[in-house]
């Protein structure tokens, strides 16, 4: 029977309110790797209007794991930061989970990480070229004992700074993700090869931040249900990759797709605004760089809602009916119209992004009555933004959250009152 919108859900050792997951969307409103109170206004103001489980997004495990300045680490000193915001958001009603992840490849801004860019393999990263920092070193198994560890102590300290569940990023072309795709894991060991090989060390890793918080936590995984590029992932790639990370404990998969720099229209369902995404640009590398991924995106048909839905069926099918896990459907949510139909479909939660940064009053108006279809174009002008000074929020609204509170706050952090 389908699920009712505003029935409650299990994930793990905890229950959400409702089905409504604000999907993890770079806010990049940290500074100097703390939370800012306008990231904390950001978060508490989906909690207040019926957003059952807000992702704090892009959480980096190290340092080294950045990809943009105004992200966040969870580090001790960082961990009273992050507590005043997961105090905000239970006090307004909602649950709170941190998505943790490393950029592996794309940590080539050369300001904020201090160590070579590594992956799963070597050699010459596509976006590394134009930001003139093109070499990235394959790991070794130091390195993924060392990032495996780091993954299971940002998961502690997201216990210890109040968090509900922590998500590991393991879509979009960031690290776990380039042990994952075939597009980037040329290993030649028992890391690399077929899809059971691909995902054993995104296993790992997912083991270990279960062992570390399991039973206390909800421990989430965001996948890719395909690549959406000739030789990239496909879906029966991802039903392995789903079927291994069930057996190391996942208590939910978020279903995504696309990768950053390869296909970020799959990501999407619509094309990036590149031109305004190069007009943002001072260094001609970065212009230059955009340019190439505008020219690279295929014509496409017209966004629609629930985008994805082929392939997370497909997915949702090959898992049986008897699966533990839980499974997130996220891509074009924009009505509470497909909300029911993914709902209906035997999905167990939604995950929304762009929807609710369009307004994040939307889950409270749907659970009112007072509005169906979001208002949301799927523009995507909120990416281009998120490179900007004020960080991500919606351009065609200026919704009430947005760059208004970063010039209140002006980067003020946010250290817990007690
Ligand atoms: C501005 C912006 C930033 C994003 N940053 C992240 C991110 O940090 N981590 C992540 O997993 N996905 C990120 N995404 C992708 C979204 O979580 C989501 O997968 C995608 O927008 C499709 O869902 P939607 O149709 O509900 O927007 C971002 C999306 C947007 C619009």
């Amino acid at each position: 029977m389908a699920a009712d919108p505003f029935s409650p859900v299990q994930i793990g050792p905890i229950t959400i309110k409702n089905r409504f997951i604000r999907s993890g969307a770079n806010e990049t409103k940290n500074k100097n790797m703390n939370p800012t109170k306008a990231l904390l206004e950001f978060h508490r103001a989906y909690a207040e209007n019926e957003v059952a489980l807000t992702t704090l997004a892009y959480i980096a495990v190290s340092k080294d794991g950045r990809t943009l300045p105004g992200q966040g680490t969870l580090s001790d000193e960082s961990v009273p930061h992050y507590r005043a915001i997961t105090d905000a958001i239970h006090a307004a009603g909602g649950k709170a989970s941190a998505q943790i992840t490393h950029g592996g490849s794309f940590c080539q801004i050369k300001d904020l990480s201090t160590s070579r860019c590594m992956s799963s393999s070597g050699g010459i990263d596509k976006m590394g070229v134009m930001m003139g920092r093109p070499f990235q070193r394959a790991m070794t198994r130091a390195d993924m004992d060392m990032v495996r560890d780091e993954f299971a102590t940002a998961a502690l300290r997201a216990e210890q700074a109040g968090f509900d569940a922590v998500e590991l990023h393991m879509g979009h072309g960031y690290l776990l993700n380039q042990y994952i795709s075939p597009l980037s894991n040329f290993r030649r060991d028992e890391y690399g090869g077929s899809a059971e090989n691909r995902v054993r060390f995104p296993a790992e890793v997912l083991a270990a931040v279960k062992a570390a918080v399991g039973g206390r936590l909800a421990v989430l995984a965001k996948i890719n249900l395909v690549d959406g590029v000739p030789k990239g992932a496909t879906i029966q790639d991802t039903i392995v990759t789903a079927k291994a990370l069930e057996a190391a404990g996942a208590d939910m998969l978020v279903l995504s797709a696309g990768r950053n720099i390869e296909s970020t229209w799959k990501m999407f369902g619509s094309p990036l605004p590149y031109d305004e995404m190069a007009g943002m640009q001072k260094s001609l590398l970065a212009k230059l760089q955009f340019a190439i991924l505008k020219r690279s995106t295929p014509k496409m048909p017209p966004f629609h809602e629930n985008y994805l839905m082929e392939d997370a069926l497909t997915l949702k099918a090959a898992l049986g009916p008897d699966r533990k896990v839980k499974l997130s459907y996220l891509g074009g949510v924009q009505s509470l119209t497909s909300a029911r139909a993914a709902l209906d479909e035997g999905f167990d939660a939604v995950a929304v992004a762009r929807a609710l940064i369009h307004d994040p009053t939307l889950v409270a108006q749907w659970k009112a009555g007072t509005r169906d279809k979001s208002g949301c174009t799927a523009c995507n002008r909120c990416v281009a933004v998120m490179y900007g000074p004020s960080g991500t929020y919606c351009p065609e609204t200026g919704n009430a959250i947005d760059a208004a509170l970063n010039q209140i706050y002006a980067g003020e952090e946010t250290r817990h009152a007690a």
